[in-house]
């Protein structure tokens, strides 16, 4: 594994008012590493992931990002441009309900090319040509090119937001709950796809989840929260083999019996 990590986070803490999201979180993301966030409901995974992804504004603490050219800033001080360049080519964000990550009303081929186009791209032959092959790569049949989403089941609709969000051969991808809306047989195909993409490409991810089984199948490391805070982190198997704090214990515990 590379030396040096991608991702940087210290004493992160965000508050919502005097009520605390989450509070001295700090971790690494190493590249091609998959780190998994879990913990009960409320326990502020999808706060970390949004302040982590810049899309909620932390409170205090250090956030610290590889940029392509070796810098390693913190993210408050980028510029807007900078930001601009993680948000739409070096990042990408997948969301457990497809229709918040898509444009439901254009067609397939275009939620996957306006990305492409979005960071300048204007070969309109090469730009449907890499849609088609990222349609494909994704399983879903070239031929549906031109329809809308909303044609589309939810299985697909998730496969179809992987491919918007793989096409500009981000570094760094943000998942949250990325199987959470979807049936148990699906999920698995879904979650078979993004362990093939995720080694293929090389792509270091934060996944949130409840569903240790999702964490297992596709981290390697994973943090446990609870109430704001890290409890345990470590390497997946370690802890779910051996779970060190009583809470994680209990979370492993709670599976088993299921
Ligand atoms: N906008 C907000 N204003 C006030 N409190 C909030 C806000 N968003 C989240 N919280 C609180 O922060 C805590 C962490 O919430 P968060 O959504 O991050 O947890 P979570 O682990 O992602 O839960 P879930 O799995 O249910 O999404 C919760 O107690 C929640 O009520």
């Amino acid at each position: 594994m590379n030396s040096e990590p991608i991702l940087s986070v210290r004493k992160l803490e965000k508050r919502y008012g005097s009520f605390i999201g989450c509070t001295d979180v700090s971790f690494d993301v190493w590249p091609g590493e998959v780190v998994a966030i879990v913990g009960e409901s409320g326990s502020g995974k999808t706060t970390l992931l949004n302040c982590i992804s810049t899309r909620l504004e932390r409170s205090s603490g250090e956030m610290r990002y590889r940029m392509r050219d070796g810098r390693f800033p913190d993210l408050a001080e980028l510029t807007e441009a900078e930001l601009r360049f993680l948000m739409r080519t070096d990042w990408g964000f997948v969301h457990q309900n497809p229709a918040d990550g898509l444009r439901m009303r254009v067609s397939a081929g275009a939620n996957v090319g306006e990305r492409l186009m979005a960071i300048g791209d204007r070969n309109y032959g090469g730009i449907r040509r890499r849609a088609t092959d990222w349609l494909e790569r994704v399983e879903i049949a070239s031929t549906r090119i031109d329809d809308s989403p909303v044609s589309f089941s939810g299985g697909m609709r998730q496969r179809l937001q992987i491919a918007r969000n793989l096409v500009t051969h981000p570094r760094l991808i943000f998942m949250d709950e990325p199987t959470g809306g979807l049936d148990v047989s699906v999920q698995a195909r879904v979650l078979d796809l993004l362990r093939m993409l995720v080694s293929d490409l090389n792509l270091s991810v934060i996944i949130v989840t409840h569903d240790l089984g999702v964490a297992r199948l596709l981290s390697q490391r994973m943090i446990v929260m609870k109430s704001g805070r890290i409890v345990e982190q470590g390497l997946t198997d370690r802890v779910m083999d051996d779970p060190s704090h009583p809470y994680t214990q209990l979370l492993v515990a709670s599976i088993l019996e299921n």
